[in-house]
């Protein structure tokens, strides 16, 4: 229900003069008055006569006190006598509600030294939006004005005006809102960057303040990249991750999440590089990287351990028997050329540890032919090739990859809790099975102001079971005053590795 406001309250009425001039003589006269029109966000200083026509008000700024107009200097007067006839008329101006911004109505109706809700996260839904506030305790009295005087102060271009309710409690990070003012509708479509997301605002987890966030992260992947995502969310990761090339395993525990996931790869067109999953991150990352029973009796039945000539020769044959499936085709976007960074640099040490790959075209040997550095590790998606445009290839890209042979990234965006995940990893992953370097994790996490880099790594370690070389910190946003998420990146150790821990989970 809109609130009732007494918007006469906001009346200011100003004194001033005017001076009534042919309305030809405007232009001239504005030239000459400059300095001494009013000047007002907003208002124009020229406004019709009501009692002729032909002329118009040039008004007065408040500069100008007396009727003789003896605060504007004599040569402007002159000129402007040479001019016309002068005629001073008062003018009484009132600036209503309609004229102040929603913070000077809001500081008026609030108690004194009450913090003005100034800002709120703004949910686009094309041309109009969602306004989210998060009005504080002391002022939820004030709520409904609150609002009434936002929805008046931005409309159209916010429709709908909800404030959270209570803290998240719930596993699936959705906040509770009450539409304040405006239109009862949550369902929504957000821009970032390239990519389109649709969703529910009051089903789904979203957050416009981690933007930036995520084109950072994905900007690290390279095309032909096979990551998984373990807390997807709509797939403000994994879509774009997905539109640059990636094959992406997205996963998450709220089925609308995972609903408008699928609508959104759609709604981007790269469902074909995304396979949607709704389970538990442990489940679905065990699902990722445990090796399936017929595989392992495929291998059984082959010579074991497989050798290394005969994994190339399987990943020869997949590939080329991908390639004569050509029945359903897809087109696949130019990779763009020149991104080499930090993660890349370090990746291309490790990556050449499996030296029996070597002869293995890949994505990335392709890079390296053509700039002389090193991307990608992905053996599995062999025969992909950068930079070849328009190239035909199966429809579903996810179909073929075995995860539990290569991953490149894992991303972990639930701050609250990812490190206690991280234990999912240990002793996950077949040595003999895996192909190329152990995949990045980014793990995201809260640190408060009396924790420290230390405290949060040896909390990673402690849920690995195994000690992490080189990790990087990246400062992603101050939640509150003494509290900031960050992104916890590294390389999964190799002790990881089934052979090498007694939890084999
Ligand atoms: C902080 S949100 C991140 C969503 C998205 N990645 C983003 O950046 O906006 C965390 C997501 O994890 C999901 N989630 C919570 N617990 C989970 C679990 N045990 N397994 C899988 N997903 C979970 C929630 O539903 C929520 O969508």
């Amino acid at each position: 229900m809109p609130a009732m406001l007494d918007q006469s309250k906001f009346d200011v009425i100003l004194n001033l003069w005017a001076l009534r001039i042919p309305r030809q003589l405007c232009k001239v006269a504005t030239r000459i008055l400059g300095g001494y029109l009013l000047d007002k966000p907003r208002i124009k200083p020229i406004t019709e006569d009501p009692t002729c026509e032909k002329s118009r008000y040039m008004i007065l700024s408040e500069r100008v006190q007396n009727y003789d107009l003896s605060d504007i200097p004599n040569d402007k007067l002159d000129e402007l006598r040479e001019l016309c006839k002068i005629d001073v008329v008062p003018y009484a101006l009132t600036l209503g509600y309609p004229y102040w911004g929603a913070d000077h109505i809001l500081k008026q109706i609030l108690p004194p030294g009450a913090e003005v809700p100034s800002s709120f996260e703004t949910i686009v839904k094309y041309s109009s939006h969602i306004a989210h506030l998060n009005i504080h305790d002391e002022l939820l009295p004030f709520k409904d004005v609150i609002a009434k005087v936002i929805y008046d102060k931005n409309y159209p271009r916010i429709k709908t005006i909800v404030n959270k309710v209570g803290t998240i409690t719930n596993e699936f990070r959705v906040p509770k809102f009450e539409v304040l003012a405006g239109e009862n509708d949550m369902v929504t479509e957000v821009k970032q960057y390239g990519s389109t997301f649709k969703l529910d605002y009051g089903l789904v987890y979203w957050n416009s303040r981690l933007e930036h966030e995520h084109s950072r992260l994905v900007s690290q992947f390279q095309a032909g990249q096979i990551i998984c995502d373990m807390f997807a969310g709509i797939g403000p990761f994994a879509i774009p991750a997905a539109q640059k090339g990636c094959i992406v395993f997205a996963n998450d525990l709220n089925p609308d999440s995972v609903r408008y996931l699928k609508i959104n790869a759609e709604v981007n067109k790269v469902d074909d590089f995304l396979r949607p999953y709704n389970t538990d991150a442990r489940e679905f990352i065990s699902q990722m990287l445990t090796v399936p029973e017929h595989e392992i009796e495929v291998n059984n039945t082959n010579s074991t351990p497989e050798s290394s000539e005969q994994r190339q020769q399987d990943m020869i044959i997949n590939r080329e028997s991908k390639s004569e499936d050509s029945s359903l085709t897809v087109e696949v976007k130019e990779v763009p050329d020149g991104i080499m960074n930090k993660l890349e640099s370090v990746e291309g040490s490790g990556r050449n540890a499996d030296a029996s790959l070597a002869s293995v075209k890949r994505p990335s040997d392709d890079c390296q032919a053509e700039n002389g550095s090193t991307y990608g590790t992905n053996p599995s998606l062999a025969g992909r090739k950068k930079g070849s445009k328009n190239k035909r290839m199966r429809s579903s890209e996810a179909a073929g990859v075995k995860t539990w042979e290569h991953v490149d990234h894992v991303i972990m965006n639930l701050p609250a809790s990812a490190l206690q995940f991280l234990d999912t990893f240990r002793g996950r992953i077949q040595r003999k099975y895996w192909k190329g370097a152990l995949p990045w994790i980014h793990c995201y996490c809260f640190m408060r102001a009396n924790e420290t880099q230390e405290y949060v790594i040896s909390e990673a370690e402690a849920a690995l079971g195994a000690c992490i070389q080189d990790p990087m910190f990246h400062r992603v946003r101050d939640v509150a005053p003494n509290k900031a998420m960050f992104c916890l990146s590294f390389r999964l150790p190799e002790s990881c590795f089934c052979e090498n821990v007694s939890n084999t989970g």
